[in-house]
This record gives C-alpha cells, structure tokens and sequence, in this order.
C-alpha cells in the first residue's frame, strides 16, 4: 500500500486515463472519460473547460479519489483504461486504507457541495466535520484563527458558525463549503465551480479565499470553472476537454489565441464577451 508522497512531482498525474459508469437499467456502461493524458506539476494551479458533459467532473471526482463515494452504484466511476496518481498514489485500484490516507490530503469540492452540508449541523461542527472525523487532538486554538480569518476573507460574520445551513442564503452556504474543503490544508485540492450559484458581488470573495489559500500553501490546484475572475486570478494553465476526450491544453493566453478547434473558438469568444481582453492583453 503505497502512502501519498507530498513532495511528488508532478503532483498529478493521468495516463491514458479512460472511465466509465456502470450499465444500469439494461443499458450498456457509459464511457464518460476517453484516453486522456496530462500532468499536473507540484504548486500549479489548471482549469478544466469545456461544455455540459463534457466528462469535467468525473475526471475531477476520480482525481480526488473520490470514484466511489456517491451512494448509488450506479454514479460510481470506474476506470477502464490507463491510470492516474496523485500524490504517487494510483487511483486504479485504490483500496479503503490508501483511500482514507490520500483523502486526508487531497481536498474535494464536489459539485454544488453548498447544497449538500449536513442539516443537522451548525457551521461550526460542519467547517470541524473533516477534523474531527480523523483525531480527537487538533489544536483548537489555532484552528479557530484559521476559521476566522477565512470568514473575514468570504465575509461571513462570526455569529454565522452557530447557524445551521436552512437559515444560510445559498451563496452564504457555498462559501461555507467552499471553506471547508480547505480545513484539512490540503496539498492537492479540487474543486468543481467553487463559485457556481454565488451572486457576482460575493463570488471575487470565493476567488480572494482560495487565492489567500494558494499562496500560503503553494497547493496544486484543478478548478472547474468558466468564472472569468477565477481564472484571472488563479490559472495559469488550461486543459478543455469535449465528449471525454482532451482537445486543447496550454497557457490560457496561447490557447485562446492559437485555438484551431471551433468548441475552443466559441468557448474564448464568450469569456472574451466578459472580460477575457483583460487577460489576453496583458
Ligand atoms: N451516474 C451516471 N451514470 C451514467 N452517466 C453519467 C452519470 N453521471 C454522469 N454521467 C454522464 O457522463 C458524462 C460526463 O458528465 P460530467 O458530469 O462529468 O460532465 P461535466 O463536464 O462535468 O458537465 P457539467 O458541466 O454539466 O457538470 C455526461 O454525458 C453525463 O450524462
């Protein structure tokens, strides 16, 4: 049982990586993820583009070892080609005992997690949630710094840690898990649209958080997102994917300019629609 590396560089990395949903219903297992290779070098921070099912957060969730977490059977993802490490420890056969070690070090944010925090919980036990489900002996007093010093950033009041999440607006409730996905200070965190459902004034606050984060930490990062702020200020390079497969990668400023695939073309032309200029300028 291999234990993860921390120094491992590159930090991630896919090989051929193909992965599939189970049949279900009669149907025949669905191939969401097809051939892709790439590396992710220690402290570098990517996003992953691309349309609506384009195969983003499954690549994302079997990165973060997560392939088997969701409770159906038949959202769990298998990998049927190649492979990936992170952190040197290979996702293909990853068993309960390397998934809690690697878990400990690789922070998740799953799709829309805003809407899936506990209900029973207030947001003080569910920001110690991933602390406490590990040791009883954590440092509290340094802890509690921590915490406060990320609500300061995602500007959420101290006297929020005793609500529960129905009395959170639903941006209130992304930040908080936004917040987190990063309690553990994880070397490797990934997250799927951190900033997706939050309203324009409090999304650059999602974007200072994990900002604040990086550069204490030098984490390597995978973002999903098409938030032009985000990218801004955190990517410096991109991989798009289309049905599965990896069709652009590169600096998000060469990729833009040089792209000769039309999903890419479109793709550029609407962040640029935003305020991609400001980056393709510079
Ligand atoms: N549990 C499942 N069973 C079968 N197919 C699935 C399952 N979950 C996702 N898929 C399919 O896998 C493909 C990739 O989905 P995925 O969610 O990874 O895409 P995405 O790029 O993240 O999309 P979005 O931006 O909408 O989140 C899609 O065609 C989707 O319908």
């Amino acid at each position: 049982m291999a234990d993860p590396i921390l120094t491992s560089d590159p930090a991630i990395r896919v090989s051929d990586l193909s992965l599939a949903y189970p049949a279900h219903a009669g149907g025949r297992a669905f191939h969401a993820v097809e051939g892709v290779g790439f590396e992710i070098a220690r402290g570098e921070v990517l996003a992953l583009l691309g349309e609506s099912g384009s195969g983003k957060s499954t690549l994302t969730r079997f990165l973060a070892g997560r392939a088997r977490d969701a409770g159906e059977k038949s959202a769990r993802i298998k990998a049927t080609g190649g492979d990936a490490s992170v952190l040197g420890v290979s996702l293909r056969r990853l068993g309960r005992r390397s998934y809690t070690k690697l878990t400990a070090y690789v922070g998740f944010l799953a799709q829309d997690s805003g809407a899936t925090l506990p209900p029973e919980k207030n947001v003080g036990d569910i920001l110690l949630e991933p602390i406490v489900e590990r040791s009883r002996n954590f440092d509290r007093e340094q802890l509690g710094e921590r915490i406060a010093e990320m609500m300061d950033i995602v500007a959420l009041p101290l006297s929020k840690l005793q609500s529960y999440p129905y009395e959170l607006s639903k941006g209130q409730r992304q930040r908080v898990a936004v917040m987190r996905s990063l309690i553990l200070d994880p070397p490797v965190l990934l997250a799927d649209e951190p900033t997706l459902g939050v309203d324009a004034n409090n999304r650059p606050r999602i974007v200072e958080l994990l900002r604040w984060y990086r550069e204490r930490s030098a984490a390597t990062m995978v973002l999903i997102s098409h938030d032009i702020g985000m990218l801004e200020a955190l990517v410096q390079e991109v991989l798009v994917l289309q049905e599965g497969r990896l069709i652009g990668q590169g600096d998000i400023n060469e990729i833009f300019r040089q792209a000769d695939h039309g999903y890419v073309q479109r793709l550029a032309q609407a962040l640029r629609a935003t305020a991609y200029d400001e980056i393709a300028d510079e």
